[in-house]
């Protein structure tokens, strides 16, 4: 199939669209489901490329997974066991969910095969914290020549943790082995982002027992077995998010079905005080977030992405998109990874106006500041953006120079569009119902 696709800018996006259970919930659910002794239900499972390579990686070790309708899923590790490091390695570089089935394989067969990860090139992304963390549960870590072998001979045993920061797959991967480990854990500085929390619902389904205290400070009584969970995940906050900026960028208006509004505060602030507008349908059924231009001009802003409850930094590639329709000059300090800015290049390369910094401007030094990383951008807007043909080179970046190509005037070409089915579902479908015109070569 050709990665191309071609973008008829300048019409608004309106009309209904929907999103469904979190890519970055649903995996590490499915990874739990490793842990239990009988079978796991998911409902409302996107169809999107990161579910099926961990769907993948869970059938090599012998999960039965299966659909039901609408997004259903039963994970069944009743049979679960070794698999083929040839084939696990089949996955190499394609996700970063690999490295959390370290805990639950360790529990389950002694040892564990984790490829080398992928995910998003947006900073170094290493996983010495990880690691770290491993090994003072007792775990062994062998570095080879195609990922790594980690075995754990005397067993995996509860500690005392504390992260360097909260970063969130090092939480997943703590309380994903301490859930099983002999005795009690206690980690510090954990990440507490809305996607950890419903991991912990859908451990304590399984029957862990984890406490969340204040201060960011978790603790995890390790328990010998864990059974199975029948879950519905929190919805996708980053798609709901790019959804909203699409509608701002494009001067649209966006119904949101399954956007929640506990889980999107932070940014919901930030689209007010940019100039936008949303209401809230609390409905159980068909509830969700209208998102629009109210008209007149956006405001500039000033914005820092954080740690939760801080300004998520995967919503802060699409909303940059709608900055560029703002007056004034608007900053963004990116302080989660050091490289997420460079994609600017291609909106200036559209009429943007964006100019990139080593300083951490615009608040709190981080720790990327002096350290000659680009990551803080100044936005003069508002610019008239013009078509142009673009290489995606991230899933949100790709998400952010569709929304950009949709509010230029012209024709523009994507090139690489099959990266963004890592996070959103069907995407091309939905941008046609909403008005876009989009289409093949
Ligand atoms: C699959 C998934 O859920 N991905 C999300 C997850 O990524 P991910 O779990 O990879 O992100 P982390 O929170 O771990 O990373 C945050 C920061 O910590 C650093 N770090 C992390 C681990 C480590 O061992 N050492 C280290 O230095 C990273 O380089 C980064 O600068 O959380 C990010 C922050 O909300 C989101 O952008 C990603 O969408
Ligand atoms: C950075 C992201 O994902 P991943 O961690 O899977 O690369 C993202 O979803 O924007």
């Amino acid at each position: 199939m050709n990665d191309v696709l071609v973008v008829h800018g300048g019409t608004p996006l309106h009309g209904k669209t929907r999103v469904r259970g979190a890519k970055n919930l649903v995996s590490k659910a499915m990874v739990a489901a490793l842990l239990g002794d009988s079978p796991s239900r998911l409902f409302n499972v996107p169809a999107i490329s990161d579910v099926e390579i961990v769907r993948g990686l869970m059938e090599l070790h012998g999960v039965r997974v299966t659909d039901g309708a609408d997004g259903e899923m039963v994970l069944d590790p009743t049979d679960a066991g070794e698999a083929d490091a040839d084939e696990i390695n089949v996955h190499a570089g394609s996700s970063r969910i690999p490295i959390l089935l370290c805990g639950p394989l360790l529990h389950r067969l002694g040892h564990a095969f984790i490829p080398d990860l992928g995910g998003c090139n947006i900073g170094g992304r290493p996983i010495d914290f990880h690691l770290k963390a491993l090994r003072e549960f007792g775990a062994i870590v062998d570095k080879t020549a195609s990922g790594m072998e980690i075995t754990a001979p005397n067993g995996l045993h509860g500690t005392k943790l504390s992260l360097p920061y909260p970063s969130v797959g090092a939480t997943e991967q703590i309380l994903l082995t301490a859930v099983r480990a002999e005795g009690v854990t206690e980690l510090s500085n954990a990440a507490i982002e809305p996607e950890i929390i419903d991991l912990i619902c859908v451990l304590q389904k399984m029957g862990a027992i984890i406490k969340v205290h204040t201060d960011r400070v978790i603790e995890i009584e390790g328990v010998k077995r864990l059974g199975g969970y029948v879950h519905r995940p929190i919805p996708d906050r980053i798609e709901a998010a790019s959804w909203a900026a699409a509608a701002l960028a494009t001067k649209g208006d966006v119904f949101v079905e399954g956007a929640r509004q506990a889980d999107m505060m932070t940014f919901l602030n930030t689209y007010l005080s940019v100039g936008g507008a949303f209401e809230v349908d609390d409905a159980p059924v068909g509830g969700g977030i209208r998102f629009w231009h109210p008209g007149g001009e956006l405001r500039a802003v000033a914005l820092e992405t954080d740690v939760h409850p801080g300004f998520m930094t995967d919503w802060q590639q699409p909303m940059v998109v709608a900055l560029t329709q703002a007056r004034g000059l608007s900053i963004v300090h990116e302080t989660v990874y050091e490289r997420r800015l460079g994609y600017t290049k291609a909106l200036n390369s559209m009429g943007a106006t964006i100019q990139t910094y080593r300083e951490c401007l615009g608040g709190t030094p981080c720790r990327f500041g002096r350290r000659n990383f680009m990551h803080s951008a100044v936005i003069a807007g508002p610019s008239k953006l013009h078509a142009a043909d673009l290489v995606i080179p991230d899933l949100r970046a790709g998400f952010s120079h569709l929304i950009a190509a949709l509010a230029a005037e012209g024709t523009s070409r994507v090139y690489g569009v099959n990266l963004i089915n890592r996070g959103y579902e069907d995407f091309e479908n939905k941008l046609a119902a909403l008005g876009a015109h989009v289409e093949r070569p």
